[in-house]
């Protein structure tokens, strides 16, 4: 495929560019000794009305017809690509009618919607390159919107939006460099069709007039004498057909290079499925709810009454302040509500982890805090204060930098969360360049000392690697780097280490500890795996169908009071659960958020339920912990 891609391409390429220079004399050479002659050993494809070589004359014609076509194919791609990156990166209005604008273009007929265009915008090869590349315009138009979506969902771009920046940079840097391959595969298959498209316009009397020529000029020529001499029609109609040949096979060899190297870029480590680590309800003792800076006591505030801290916000000294947090996402079965009233609040330094059950609605709270949430995902809160900014209202620029410098986030899967097309380094840098105006040089020196200290090895090389180029845990190294490039106040973690394996987990929990300690960040820890929440965290608090069941040290989880808190603590292994033993675990599954029970979420797997519990438990504080439980336990485990 690659030998016959490449003697094809060379081969119609070649003659485009040296054919008017070898054969431009001969093709315009009148002979009126033979007119209207059939092929002969001296002219294989005859002659035509004016005893000029026809041969000669398709090889000369070769430039303009490709060259017309790689124009319309340049102009249909340029629009189109404008047009669907506009439609994927605007707001959900303009987007819908830009998709349905861009469906019913593709609805038509590519040489019907040509010919329209011809019509406006005049006969002539000028007017045939315009008609031919607006009629290509919706193709690409819809590509691109396909594939910028599935890269506008990646927590990359998540990131540079979380960092503030614009739409249009983040348009540039990182939604149409990912794009740039499937297009040029895409493009140069267009280019074929558009050749053919060409060839059919000229061949109507709408592309190239007299005296110039190109292929479809030939083959109308040739057509009107295809019964005394039909050689003069399969002169243009062979070229016709080997260079769409040529085109389609170079598309094809693209696109299986592309392919290739892409199989190659997300080939990663097969994941080790973690062992539970050695006495992990140990860590917890051992860890004794502290981080390495911070107060012990820092995330209870003093006066709260009911409901966490109620009356603190960040004039209390919380770094984030939240009430009755709501994500609503209307589906097919209606409105769901996946959080359904989260109160939190996170004193600087803090770290408070987030645990439970996949589904219970811990990434949403996340997202929704960080703003990162996508339409349809609606989020309303009484109070989502962050850092002194109200983060319910629209944020001034210079508001969304102060945003993008002390929020900083750590997402799951760390191939994602990172730009594939750009530099370690570079992503790094733009952070300084995007919100702290530091030019490109400086920037970039930061960027590699910010590698060094989470202790990525060689930071000086790893800056100039692509994402793919590094293992997971210096990908989600380089993550945490990002946001220690800003003056991160807050670090948000969403399963930072379930996709490395255990030793690289510990790393990275260390690197993000030591992070906490140089910056004094508070971090909110999302994890389903306790032993990596008790080993990082203070305070812990536990969701369950989309709401907070129990908010308590993290020293006080072996005395949980809410039955699902057990439950999760008890179905954690140590290395002292003898080997004989059945493990523990919770029976049923939790709730889907369309079909939520009434009353308390967990009573159908509770084994402590009864009539009580037909109605909803609130969150009842009690000193530095909350439950909502109507039976919660009171025994030490
Ligand atoms: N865009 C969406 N549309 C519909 N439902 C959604 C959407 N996003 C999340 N959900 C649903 O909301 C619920 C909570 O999701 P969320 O991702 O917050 O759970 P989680 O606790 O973080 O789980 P996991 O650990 O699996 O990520 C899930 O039932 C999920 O299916």
């Amino acid at each position: 495929m690659a030998v016959a891609a490449l003697l094809a391409g060379a081969l119609v390429l070649g003659t485009a560019v040296i054919g008017p220079v070898i054969w431009g004399e001969a093709a315009e050479t009148n002979d009126f000794t033979s007119l209207d002659q059939p092929a002969s050993a001296a002219h294989p494809f005859g002659t035509d009305k004016l005893g000029r070589d026809i041969l000669a004359r398709v090889l000369v014609a070769a430039r303009l017809s490709i060259g017309l076509a790689v124009a319309a194919t340049a102009i249909g791609m340029v629009l189109g690509v404008l047009v669907g990156a506009v439609a994927s990166m605007s707001g959900r209005r303009l987007r819908r009618f830009l998709a349905m604008m861009i469906g019913i273009a593709v609805a038509f007929p590519g040489l019907l919607l040509a010919l329209f265009f011809a019509v406006i915008f005049g006969v002539g090869p000028r007017g045939a390159v315009l008609a031919l590349g607006f009629a290509m315009a919706p193709g690409f138009a819809r590509l691109t919107q396909t594939l910028a979506a599935s890269v506008t969902s990646q927590d990359y771009v998540s990131a540079a939006r979380a960092l503030g920046v614009s739409r249009v940079r983040i348009l540039v840097r990182h939604v149409l460099p990912n794009l740039a391959e499937p297009l040029i595969v895409n493009g140069t298959v267009a280019a074929g069709s558009a050749l053919l498209a060409f060839a059919g316009l000229s061949y109507l009397g709408l592309g190239v007039q007299p005296p110039a020529y190109d292929w479809g000029r030939m083959l109308s020529e040739g057509l009107n004498s295809i019964y005394t001499n039909p050689s003069a029609a399969l002169g243009p109609a062979l070229a016709i057909v080997v260079s769409g040949l040529a085109f389609n096979l170079a598309g094809e060899f693209a696109a299986q290079a592309v392919g290739g190297r892409a199989r190659v870029h997300r080939k990663v480590p097969a994941l080790t499925v973690p062992p539970v680590p050695p006495s992990t309800l140990g860590a917890v003792r051992d860890a004794g709810g502290t981080g390495p800076e911070v107060d012990p006591g820092a995330g209870v505030a003093p006066d709260a009454g009911p409901g966490p801290s109620a009356a603190s916000d960040d004039a209390h000294g919380t770094v984030l302040s939240v009430r009755d947090l709501q994500v609503r996402i209307p589906t097919a079965d209606g409105m769901i509500r996946p959080v359904r009233g989260v109160d939190l609040d996170l004193a600087p330094g803090e770290a408070v982890g987030v645990l439970g059950e996949s589904g219970s609605g811990k990434s949403l709270t996340a997202l929704a805090i960080a703003r990162l949430t996508h339409d349809p995902v609606r989020v309303d809160a009484g109070r989502l204060r962050f850092d002194g900014l109200d983060l319910r209202h629209r944020l001034g620029a210079a508001e969304r930098t102060r945003l993008g410098t002390s929020l900083s986030m750590v997402f799951q899967d760390p191939m994602s969360s990172l730009n594939p097309t750009m530099r370690a380094g570079d992503q790094l840098a733009e952070v300084a360049t995007e919100h702290q105006g530091t030019s490109w040089g400086p920037a970039r020196a930061r960027a590699v000392e910010q590698l060094r200290a989470v202790r990525l090895s060689a930071a000086e090389r790893r800056a100039r690697q692509l994402p793919y180029e590094l293992s997971g845990g210096m990908r989600q190294r380089v993550m945490i780097a990002m946001g220690l490039m800003g003056d991160p106040r807050l670090i948000i973690a969403d399963e930072p280490t379930t996709a490395l394996d255990v030793t690289v987990q510990q790393q990275v929990l260390e690197v993000i500890q030591a992070t906490r300690a140089r910056t004094g960040a508070a971090l909110l820890l999302i994890s389903h795996d306790i032993s990596v929440v008790s080993g990082v965290c203070d305070r812990v608090l536990v969701m369950y169908a989309g709401r907070v069941v129990e908010d308590l040290p993290v020293g006080a989880l072996e005395q949980a009071h809410h039955p699902y808190t057990r439950a999760l603590v008890e179905a954690v292994p140590t290395m002292e659960t003898p080997r004989e033993e059945r493990l523990s675990s919770i029976p049923g599954r939790p709730p889907d958020p369309a079909a939520l029970p009434t009353g308390c979420p967990f009573a159908p797997r509770c084994p402590r339920a009864d009539r009580t519990c037909e109605i909803e438990p609130p969150l009842v504080r009690h000193g530095d912990r909350a439950v909502a439980c109507h039976h919660p336990v009171e025994e030490t485990l």
